[in-house]
């Protein structure tokens, strides 16, 4: 959809004792979103943060949240993720029990409305709500952990949802070990947002998290333009 790569830094693998401070940091180091992972421990096999800590953080940067949770049941929650600053908000087609009411009460709220899907689910599941999506959040590994290996065998599912898409406006995310060596894989696929934790908050610092950017980014857009 978009020309330039987005790239969307999951905080997942920030220092959560300075999260606030980490936020600003990625902010000035370039990145387009802010990606804030939320698990509940149920869905998935880990917790996060929720609400309070996402609304404690929002003041930090004017960059886009957007919010992936990782959370079932979801439909109890949205308003109040809403209420805490995120600005597009992505539920699991697996988390149901009813993607439609999700999408619907997602954009009942005034946000952009996302649907994530595992790697093993197929893509097929979202034909009927794709006139209700801002975006398709792709996982690349299985959630709930941060730095795990990407999936190759999801290079396919990008195409099929790139095709499945058309020329709707609906934004492809890509999420899961994404890295300079596999950005490329997933840009010429099709994909317009790179989420990524591992690849950018290492070397613990600014300068670090600009040069870990914008070597994803620069990866990504000359495989676009190949
Ligand atoms: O949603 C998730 C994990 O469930 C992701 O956002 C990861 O946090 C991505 O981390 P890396 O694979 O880039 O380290």
């Amino acid at each position: 959809m978009t020309t330039k790569t987005l790239i969307a830094p999951s905080v997942l693998s920030a220092d959560f004792s300075r999260l606030g401070d980490e936020v600003e940091a990625i902010d000035r180091a370039g990145a387009d979103w802010i990606h804030l992972d939320v698990m509940d421990g149920h869905f998935v096999p880990n917790i996060t943060f929720g609400p309070p800590v996402i609304k404690a953080i929002r003041n930090r940067t004017k960059k886009l949240f957007d919010c992936h949770l990782m959370i079932a049941p979801v439909d109890a929650y949205l308003a109040a993720f809403a209420d805490a600053g995120c600005d597009s908000i992505t539920v699991h087609a697996e988390a149901g029990p009813h993607l439609d009411r999700s999408l619907q009460a997602i954009k009942a709220l005034g946000k952009q409305a996302g649907v994530s899907l595992n790697p093993s689910t197929p893509e097929n599941v979202i034909e009927y709500v794709l006139d209700r999506l801002d975006l398709v959040l792709l996982m690349t590994v299985n959630p709930g952990f941060g730095g795990q290996a990407f999936i190759p065998a999801m290079v396919d599912k990008v195409k099929r949802v790139k095709a499945m898409i058309g020329e709707r406006p609906i934004r492809i995310e890509i999420d899961g070990g994404v890295s300079p060596e596999t950005a490329p894989l997933v840009a010429a696929a099709g994909a317009d947002v790179l989420i990524a934790g591992a690849a950018i908050f290492r070397g613990g610092g600014e300068d670090a998290y600009r040069d870990n950017i914008e070597a994803i980014r620069s990866a990504a857009d000359a495989a676009r333009r190949t």
